[in-house]
């Protein structure tokens, strides 16, 4: 049995492909999406025509026994009260995967689940709640995880589901490039935008620059190696993002490979008035640099202003705006 604990964006699309497959899934999730999924089921879309519909999944507010595979997808402030709840009722070997932003929930996993198989992992893709049980995903991309023997097991699962589960060697790389895109994940929500008309303007991209130029000195600092994402060198990001729009709308066409409406956790956050995941994104890059003797203004001001934002704050500053504002830091 699969165990989605923390069904929301990610866990209902991610498990609920998997229940479409045949798998035998049990979402773990509050009451509000529970009843949801009752009254609904689950109704997922992606940006390529795929259309499924899981009719009666299996809902519960807290963990069950015999779970052979536990997909955890809760925010990362919710990591630790996650492992609590899980660790009564995992039994040893249990594997859990990681699906979060960020660099640090499986360790945090791991310290609280000695008794499993912890591995880190990373979603590439966006889905966004778009409806009484209805997940949508809005750009392309993979599932990630840290490759491990006793994966071989959940592979077909996956396979059937037609997610391409692909195994990295260095999962921790390839999360720190991941990070550099979710740096974008505030610039994105303070923006108000959909994430393609956002990344398509030069100064919110610039904006953007600034905070991977922070990450990237952290990183070396820290001797963290980012992976390369389709065949280029993350530290030339910067650069690339800094192209005039039209040079960049040629050269990055990957990067606006997305479905129109598609926008960042970070928006979906801040727009069903929840506290974000900033301070492990934007924030995460503060306390790296801080721990190896740096700083990082700029990711020091988004997280501030996305803060503001959770309070009430602006969200629909312009890019040269944003710009301005980042660079008065
Ligand atoms: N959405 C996206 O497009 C992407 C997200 N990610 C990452 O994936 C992770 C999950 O994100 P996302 O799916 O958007 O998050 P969501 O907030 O949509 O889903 C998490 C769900 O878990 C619930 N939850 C939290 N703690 C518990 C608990 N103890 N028991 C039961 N339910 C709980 C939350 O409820 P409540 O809100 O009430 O706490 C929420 O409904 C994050 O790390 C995110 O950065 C990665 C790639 C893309
Ligand atoms: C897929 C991506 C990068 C989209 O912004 C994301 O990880 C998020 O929204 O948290």
């Amino acid at each position: 049995m699969i165990c989605v604990f923390g069904a929301g964006s990610i866990g209902c699309y991610v498990g609920g492909r998997l229940a479409a497959a045949g798998a035998e899934v049990v979402f773990v999730g509050r009451q509000r999406i529970a009843d949801e999924a009752a009254t609904h089921g689950l109704a997922l879309t992606d940006l390529h025509g795929t259309a499924l519909h899981v009719d009666a999944p299996r809902f519960e507010t807290s963990p069950v026994a015999g779970a052979d595979l536990v997909l955890v997808t809760v925010k990362s402030s919710g990591t630790r009260a996650a492992a609590a709840a899980l660790a009564p009722h995992l039994e040893p070997g249990t594997v859990v995967i990681s699906f979060q932003n960020g660099l640090r929930n499986a360790d945090v996993l791991r310290e609280q689940l000695p008794q499993a198989t912890v591995l880190p992992g990373m979603v590439a893709f966006n889905v966004v709640h778009s409806g009484p049980g209805r997940f949508h995903q809005g750009t392309a991309g993979d599932l990630g995880v840290q490759t491990h023997p006793a994966l071989d097991a959940f592979g077909p699962a996956f396979a059937s589901a037609g997610l391409t589960l692909a195994r990295e060697t260095d999962l921790r790389g390839v999360q720190a490039a991941k990070l550099l895109l979710n740096l974008n994940n505030a610039v994105n929500a303070l923006s108000g935008l959909p994430l393609k008309t956002e990344l398509s303007q030069r100064a919110y991209r610039r904006c953007l620059a600034l905070a991977q130029r922070e990450a990237l000195a952290a990183y070396k600092a820290a001797g963290l190696r980012p992976t390369a994402t389709a065949g280029l060198d993350p530290r030339l990001l910067p650069a690339l993002l800094g192209l005039p729009d039209a040079l960049f709308t040629r050269t990055a066409a990957k990067m606006l490979a997305m479905d129109p409406l598609a926008r960042s956790s970070t928006w979906e956050d801040l727009e069903a008035g929840r506290p974000t995941e900033v301070d492990y994104l934007n924030g995460e890059i503060v306390s790296l640099a801080a721990e190896h003797g740096l700083t990082a203004h700029v990711n020091e001001h988004l997280t501030a202003l996305v803060h503001a934002a959770e309070d009430g704050g602006r969200r629909d500053w312009t890019g040269p705006e944003l710009l301005a504002e980042l660079r008065r830091t």
